[in-house]
């Protein structure tokens, strides 16, 4: 039974003529959370949030928000709102009347608005702003006004389309805490589609992965990336091995691998690479089969016995850190 607030896809397909976007997903998001819908560029993520935000038709199944399928409403009646990319704000438009635009199209009385708008300026730190255009402010700046400005109405889902990849790195590490932060004083779901798996892994209560136009995987932050059930979530979520075994493929992650003396461990491996990582020493070495395997090594630990490439080490690990892939 949906319930207030439930986000949920059913069956969502989108085609664009030949081309399968989006292929029959399934998926309930959890309600007042955030989720990062995560994959390559391609996989069918963009398409996803433009066809929960009405920006796009649904080919086949259901969008169902509180228990009412609204894929067939025009995006302003869904009870969703969405924050561009580029953030869309309108050049000629003041900060405060950009946050207010909404409100004027439904026909707000202009002191009403300006209060209205006034709120979510102060809810994004951008009180004293209200009368700059938005050229005269920085991108962090037109980041929070484009969230105010889709916030003012109220949604109970916010749509977000890389909504931090116009920002440097040191900025978009600063604003992804304020989202998050948003998020959790707001109470309502953040929806957040991203390639990037440090964000998602930063920010998210759930990680959906796409890919090729199906969810690969979708779980909390840390079960997606402890335990990747296929190849692909495995080797895009970064910091895995995946090794063929007799019994299967299987993860592990590059930090449960321990070098120790030949024939000590659980399989025997040659050295070929070393990089210094700072706080780790990556370390790659093959074994039998040209399988390739990386061992990040706290680097103290490295130092203590220092390999090099063509040195013969043993790997060794803990079983219950393997985790068995179905695809
Ligand atoms: N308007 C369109 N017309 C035709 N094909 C489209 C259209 N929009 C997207 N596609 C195709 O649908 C597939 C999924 O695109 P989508 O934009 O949803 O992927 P994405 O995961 O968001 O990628 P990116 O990270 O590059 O934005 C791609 O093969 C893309 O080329």
């Amino acid at each position: 039974m949906t319930k207030k607030h439930d986000l949920e896809l059913v069956k969502v397909t989108k085609r664009y003529g030949q081309t399968v976007a989006v292929d029959a997903i399934q998926h309930r998001f959890q309600p007042s959370s955030y989720t990062c819908l995560l994959g390559p560029s391609g996989c069918g993520k963009s398409s996803t949030l433009r066809m929960i935000a009405g920006h796009e038709s649904v080919t086949e199944g259901a969008i169902l928000l509180s228990g009412r399928d609204i894929s067939a409403l025009p995006p302003a009646q869904r009870g969703t709102a969405m924050m561009f990319q580029n953030y869309a704000l309108f050049p000629h438009l003041s900060v405060l009347d950009n946050v207010a635009f909404s409100l004027k199209m439904k026909g707000v009385d202009v002191k009403e608005r300006h209060t209205k708008a006034g709120e979510m300026l102060e809810l994004v730190d951008l009180t004293a702003l209200a009368d700059r255009l938005p050229d005269q402010l920085s991108g962090g700046q037109q980041q929070r006004v484009a969230l105010a400005r889709a916030l003012i109405t109220r949604p109970e889902v916010l749509l977000l389309d890389e909504p931090l990849s116009a920002l440097d790195p040191f900025l978009r590490i600063r604003m992804r805490g304020e989202l998050k932060k948003l998020q959790k004083e707001l109470g309502i779901s953040f929806i957040h589609v991203t390639h990037g798996q440090d964000e998602a892994l930063a920010l998210a209560d759930e990680i959906v992965v796409m890919n090729d136009a199906v969810i690969e995987q979708a779980g909390s932050a840390r079960d997606v990336f402890n335990a990747p059930t296929t190849r692909f979530v495995a080797q895009f979520m970064g910091g895995h091995n995946v090794i063929a075994l007799p019994e299967g493929h299987f993860a592990i992650r590059t930090d449960a691998v321990a070098i120790t003396a030949p024939q000590k461990g659980r399989l025997d491996a040659q050295v070929t690479a070393v990089e210094y990582q700072g706080t780790h020493v990556s370390l790659l070495s093959r074994i039998t089969g040209d399988q390739e395997i990386t061992a990040l090594v706290p680097e103290a630990e490295y130092f203590t016995t220092p390999h090099h490439p063509g040195d013969r080490i043993g790997l060794h690990w803990d079983a219950k850190n393997l985790h068995q892939l179905t695809a």
